[in-house]
């Protein structure tokens, strides 16, 4: 479902004389329906640059990024917009708040976006906002003014409400206590059951050896440096 080649990236900082910066260079990797890989490499090595690449954010310099078979590196703008709202999900450990919006509307929306009715969108994320022990009486609110870690969880609601076949999670378990991490574990776990093919950073080294079935180092894919 990810099928990534021969990719590379540089940075140029405009604000620094158009310095180009090369950070990646030959990357390969593949994930496959029902497989969770994650990505390691020391602190700086590229990984958020990756996942940022395969999610569409990052240019890059040259290559291929084949998600459900369309090449991410090349495909228009509006092609990346219909393949994050079916077919890709991102889970990060920070919620984008939009003010004023009821939490267990933040958490719908995506299955709204997708056509699904109202009241099954509502009922679906009241399931997985119980699940992730966000108290009801919460629901109605903004997320804006919650803790860091129920905004995660929103997040997490948010981001696992629909069925996505490809999924990258971006530390999905940071700064959780014991119990929702075991939640979000258990979602993970069901995801890779509905063969969802799932590319992930995990800090959380037990949380990476439970879900994770291979890793893939990015020191790998550093540029060699020039002669
Ligand atoms: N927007 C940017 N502009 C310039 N350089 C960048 C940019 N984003 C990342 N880099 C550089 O690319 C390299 C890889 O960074 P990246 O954030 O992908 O590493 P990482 O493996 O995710 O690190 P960490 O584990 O610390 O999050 C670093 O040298 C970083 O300085």
């Amino acid at each position: 479902m990810i099928a990534i080649s021969d990719l590379s990236k540089t940075f140029t900082l405009h604000n620094q004389g158009g310095a180009v910066i090369p950070v990646m260079q030959g990357a390969a990797l593949s994930v496959d329906r029902g497989e969770c890989v994650g990505l390691v490499g020391a602190s700086g090595a590229g990984k958020s640059t990756l996942m940022r690449m395969i999610w569409g954010n990052y240019l890059a310099a040259s290559g291929q990024i084949m998600v459900a078979g369309v090449d991410v590196a090349r495909a228009e703008p509006r092609e990346i917009i219909a393949l994050r709202r079916s077919t890709l999900g991102y889970v990060s450990q920070f919620l984008r708040v939009v003010p004023r919006v009821p939490t267990v509307e933040v958490v719908a929306e995506p299955l709204l976006t997708l056509g699904v009715q109202a009241d099954q969108a509502r009922d679906r994320a009241m399931a997985l906002l119980a699940r992730l022990n966000i108290p009801q009486r919460l629901w109605s609110l903004s997320p804006t003014t919650f803790s860091g870690g129920e905004q995660q969880r929103v997040n997490i609601a948010r981001g696992f409400i629909h069925p996505w076949p490809v999924m990258l999670l971006d530390e999905p378990t940071a700064s959780l206590d014991a119990a929702n991490r075991e939640v979000v574990l258990t979602l993970i776990e069901e995801a890779k059951a509905g063969g969802a093919a799932i590319l992930g950073i995990f800090h959380d080294e037990g949380a990476r050896d439970r879900v994770c079935d291979r890793l893939v180092d990015v020191t790998g894919f550093r540029p060699a440096v020039a002669a």
